[in-house]
C-alpha cells in the first residue's frame, strides 16, 4: 500500500533527548523546532525511556509545533501514543509489531515507515505495505554499533535495487552516522541506477548541533544540490575501446605538461623526494604537505590529492581525512593509495576511515591492498571468491576492480605486471611496464602521483573522461619505465618528443645506427682478417639500406691512407642521404663536428640518446676513442665483433674486453640486424632475410676470422 499522500522525506529528524545528545541546557521542542525553521521535513520522536503519559504528552506538544511547519511527525515504535495523539504517523523496527496489526490499528491513511538493514527485511516490509523503509544503519554511530547492522553505502544501494527490480515505488531514507560532512557522498554512492533515495534520517548531527537551525539548513541545501565532486565525472569522451582510449592518451601526457597541475601528495617517508620528482618529470608541480589544515587553502587551485598511507599514524589519519574532505567540498580530484592495507589491524581500520570519510575519485593498489579495501565494509556476500584465493587470476582481478569500481562509483587500479583498471562499466587490462619496476620501492606510489597529475588536468567540461586520465597516467608511467629500464631504471624518462607521444602505445623499436670507422685502402695489408671486417661492413650497410637507418662513415686522413674501400663504395652510393656523414678526421674518434652536432647525436635537438653499432678499424685506437666518447655523451654503444680488427689480432680481445667494461654492448652483425627488425612482421622483413641469405658465407667467414679466439 502507498499512502495517498506524497510524503517530503527529504531531511527526515529523529529525536534524541538524552543527556550525550540534547546536552543538560537544552530542550526538545527547540531544538525540533529550531530544526524545522532550517528545513526538516519529517520528525521522528524517539524516546527509549518515560511512561505512556509522558510519552503522549510530549508527542502532544511535538504535533502542536510540527503542524505550524506543516511537516509529518510520526512516533517510533508507539503506535498507542500516534493513535492517542492523532499525528502523522509511526515508524517500527524488524522487532516491533507485525506490520498489518499495525495498518489495521492506524487505518490506511497514515504513514507507516519501517526499518530495514537487509534485502530480506526490505522486501517483506514493501510487500505488507511499508510506505517507507528506514535503510541502514549505513555508518557506526555511538547509538548503533551493532556492526552487523551496518550495512555501507553497498548495501543500502544492493536494497534500493531489489525493491526496484521487485516493482515496489516505497519512498525509502537512510540512517545511520549521516551528516553534513559526508551526506553527500552518501547520497552518491547509495544512488542505484534503478531506484534513488528519496532522503536522509539524521539524529545527532542535529539533535547535539549547537546551532540546529544552521546545520538543518545546510544539510538541506547539500542534498538538494549537486555535490561539487560528481560534477564532470563523465567528461564528453566516454570512449569504451581499447584502441580510441590509447588515441587520447598523448592529448592527455601533454596536456599535463602543458597545464602543470598541483599534485598534493600526503605520503610516505620512503617517496617524499622521487614522488616530488616523478610529479616534476610528468609536467605537474608538486607539493609534498601532510599538513591536513592546509587542505582548505591548497584544494582551491585546482590541482588532486593523494593519500598514500604508506606511513600511517594515528595524526596522519587524521589529516588524511581532513584533506580529504577540503578536496570533496572543492570538487577537486583525490587519489587513494591504501600501501599495506591489509599488514595490520591499524591499516584495515584506516582504510574504513578513510572510506567513510570521503569520496576518492581513484583508488590504486596492488593485488592484496584492493582486496582489502574490497573485503572493507562490504557483507559476506561480496567477501566470497576474493578471500578464497590469495592469488587472483586475471578474470578475478578485473571482477575485482571492477566491483569495487562500481561500488565506490570511481576508478580502481590494481598494479602488478599486468595492471587492471575499471569505472565499473569499462575495465581495461595494461601489460606495458617493466619487471624493475616490481624490484624498486615506490613505483607504485610514484604512479599514484602520476595519476594524480593526470585527472587533475582533464578540462572541466570537455576533457577526457576520468577512466582515460587514469589510463594515459599509467602508460605514460610504464612505457618510460620500459624506455628508461636498459640503462638504469632511475633515469626513468618522462619526457617523449612529439613523434614518440604520436607512437605511444605502438612504440617503434629504436634502430640502432650503424657507423664506419675508417675502413681505407692503407689498412687491407696490415689489419687482421682486414677483408673480414669489410665483409660484415658490407652487410651493415646493405641492410642499413633495407631499413632506412641513417649511416655514419669516417675515414683518417684520407690523402696519406686512402678513401673508405672500393667494395663498400657501390653500397654507400645505393645508400643514398642514408649516409648522413662521410667525413675526413684527423682525430682517432669518430666524435668530431658534423656527427657530434649531427641531430641523431645531439642532445639539443633531439632528446633521447642514440643506439649506435660500431664497424671498423682499429680496434683498440678510433673504435675504442669513438665507443667511449659515444657513451660519455649518454648514446648505446653496440661493437659488431665480427666487424672490428687491429694490426695485431691481441689487441683485438683487450679493446672489446675494455669497450664492454665502459658499458658498449659487444655484439655480432647478424644479432644486430635482427634487434634492428624487432618483428617479423614488419614490411622490411623479407629485404632483411634476402641481405641475410646472401651473406650467409660472409658472415661465417668473418665469425670464424675475427671472433673465434677472442669472446
Ligand atoms: N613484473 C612487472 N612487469 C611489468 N610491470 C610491473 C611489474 N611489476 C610491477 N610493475 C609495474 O610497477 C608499477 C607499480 O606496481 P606494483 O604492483 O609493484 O606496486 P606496489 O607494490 O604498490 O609498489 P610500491 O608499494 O613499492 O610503491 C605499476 O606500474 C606496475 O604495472
Ligand atoms: C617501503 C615502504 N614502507 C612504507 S611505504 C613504503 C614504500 C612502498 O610502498
Amino acid at each position: 500500500m502507498t499512502h495517498p499522500i506524497k510524503i517530503d522525506y527529504t531531511l527526515y529528524l529523529v529525536t534524541d533527548s538524552t543527556l550525550a545528545i540534547l546536552g543538560p541546557d537544552r530542550d526538545l521542542y527547540t531544538v525540533v523546532e529550531q530544526a524545522l525553521r532550517g528545513g526538516v521535513t519529517v520528525v521522528q520522536l524517539r524516546e527509549k525511556t518515560g511512561d505512556t503519559a509522558e510519552l503522549v504528552a510530549k508527542a502532544r506538544k511535538l504535533h502542536g509545533i510540527t503542524k505550524r511547519y506543516g511537516v509529518p511527525l510520526l512516533i517510533n515504535d508507539r503506535v498507542d501514543v500516534a493513535l492517542a495523539v492523532g499525528c502523522e504517523g509511526v515508524h517500527v523496527g524488524q522487532d516491533d509489531m507485525d506490520l498489518a496489526t499495525v495498518r489495521k490499528l492506524l487505518g490506511p491513511d497514515k504513514i507507516i515507515g519501517v526499518t530495514a538493514s537487509t534485502v530480506d527485511e526490505a522486501l517483506r516490509a514493501c510487500e505488507r505495505g511499508a510506505d517507507y523503509l528506514g535503510i541502514g544503519t549505513v555508518y557506526a554511530t555511538p547509538t548503533k554499533t551493532n556492526t552487523k547492522e551496518i550495512i555501507g553505502a553497498a548495501g543500502v544501494r544492493e536494497i534500493l535495487t531489489k525493491i526496484a527490480e521487485a516493482g515496489h515505488n516505497t519512498q525509502t531514507v537512510c540512517i545511520g552516522g549521516v551528516n553534513e560532512l559526508n551526506v553527500q557522498r552518501i547520497f552518491h554512492q547509495c544512488h542505484s541506477p534503478k531506484k534513488a533515495l528519496d532522503g536522509v534520517a539524521i539524529v545527532s548531527a542535529i539533535m547535539a548541533a549547537p546551532d540546529p537551525e544552521a546545520v538543518s539548513k545546510k544539510l538541506h541545501g547539500l542534498i538538494t544540490s549537486e555535490p561539487a565532486f560528481a560534477a564532470d565525472l563523465g567528461g564528453n569522451q566516454s570512449v569504451a575501446d581499447a584502441r580510441s582510449v590509447v588515441d587520447l592518451v598523448p592529448s592527455v601526457i601533454k596536456h599535463v605538461h602543458e597545464t602543470t597541475p598541483l599534485s598534493h601528495n600526503m605520503t610516505n617517508l620512503v617517496v617524499q623526494n622521487i614522488a616530488a620528482n616523478v610529479a616534476l618529470a610528468v609536467g605537474a608541480s608538486p607539493i609534498m604537505a601532510g599538513y591536513g589544515e592546509e587542505a582548505a587553502d591548497l584544494g582551491k587551485l585546482g590541482g588532486a590529492l593523494v593519500i598514500n598511507m604508506g606511513s600511517v599514524d594515528p595524526s596522519g589519519l587524521e589529516n588524511y581525512q581532513k584533506a580529504l574532505r577540503a578536496y570533496n567540498q572543492q570538487g577537486r580530484p583525490v587519489v587513494y593509495d591504501p600501501v599495506g592495507a591489509g599488514a595490520t589491524a591499524i591499516r584495515r581500520a584506516a582504510v574504513g576511515t578513510i572510506l567513510s570519510s570521503g569520496y576518492l575519485d581513484v583508488i590504486k593498489g596492488n593485488e592484496g591492498e584492493i582486496k582489502t579495501v574490497f573485503n572493507t565494509q562490504e557483507q559476506e556476500e561480496q567477501q566470497r571468491g576474493v578471500d578464497s584465493s590469495t592469488t587472483l587470476d586475471a578474470t578475478q582481478k578485473a571482477q575485482l576492480v571492477r566491483a569495487l569500481a562500481a561500488r565506490e562509483k570511481n576508478v580502481v587500479v590494481l598494479t602488478g605486471k599486468t595492471d587492471f583498471v575499471s569505472d565499473g562499466t569499462r575495465t581495461f587490462a595494461i601489460d606495458n611496464g617493466h619487471a624493475y619496476l616490481g624490484m624498486v620501492t615506490g613505483t607504485g606510489c610514484t604512479l599514484g602521483t602520476t595519476i594524480s597529475a593526470a585527472i587533475a588536468s582533464r578540462k572541466a567540461g570537455g576533457g577526457v573522461d576520468r577512466l582515460v586520465a587514469v589510463i594515459a597516467a599509467i602508460l605514460h608511467f610504464e612505457i618510460a619505465a620500459e624506455i628508461a629500464a636498459v640503462p638504469l631504471l632511475i633515469g626513468l624518462k618522462f619526457r617523449y618528443s612529439s613523434n614518440e607521444l604520436n607512437q605511444l602505445g605502438a612504440l617503434p623499436l629504436i634502430p640502432t645506427t650503424p657507423s664506419i670507422c675508417d675502413i681505407q685502402e692503407k689498412f687491407r695489408p696490415a689489419i687482421h682478417e682486414f677483408d673480414k671486417v669489410v665483409l660484415t661492413a658490407r652487410k651493415a650497410l646493405r641492410a642499413a639500406t633495407v631499413l632506412q637507418i641513417p649511416i655514419f662513415v669516417t675515414t683518417q686522413n684520407r690523402a696519406r691512407l686512402g678513401n673508405t674501400v672500393s667494395e663498400l663504395q657501390p653500397h654507400l652510393q645505393t645508400a643514398g642521404s642514408l649516409v648522413q656523414a662521410n667525413l675526413d678526421k684527423t682525430r682517432f674518434s669518430m666524435w668530431i663536428p658534423g656527427i657530434s652536432s649531427h641531430p641523431q647525436f645531439s642532445s639539443t635537438s633531439t632528446d633521447h640518446t642514440s643506439d649506435v653499432l660500431i664497424i671498423g678499424i682499429e680496434s683498440h685506437i678510433c673504435v675504442t676513442q669513438t665507443a667511449l666518447d659515444l657513451l660519455q655523451h649518454g648514446h648505446r654503444v653496440y661493437i659488431a665483433a665480427d666487424g672490428v680488427s687491429s694490426t695485431n689480432r691481441e689487441e683485438v680481445g683487450i679493446a672489446l674486453a675494455r669497450m664492454r667494461h665502459a658499458g658498449a654492448v659487444v655484439t655480432s652483425s647478424e644479432s644486430w640486424v635482427y634487434e634492428c627488425m624487432g618483428d617479423a612482421g614488419i614490411p622490411e622483413f623479407k629485404g632483411i632475410v634476402g641481405v641475410v641469405k646472401e651473406s650467409a658465407g660472409d658472415t661465417r667467414e668473418a665469425l670464424g676470422g675475427l671472433v673465434g679466439s677472442k669472446i
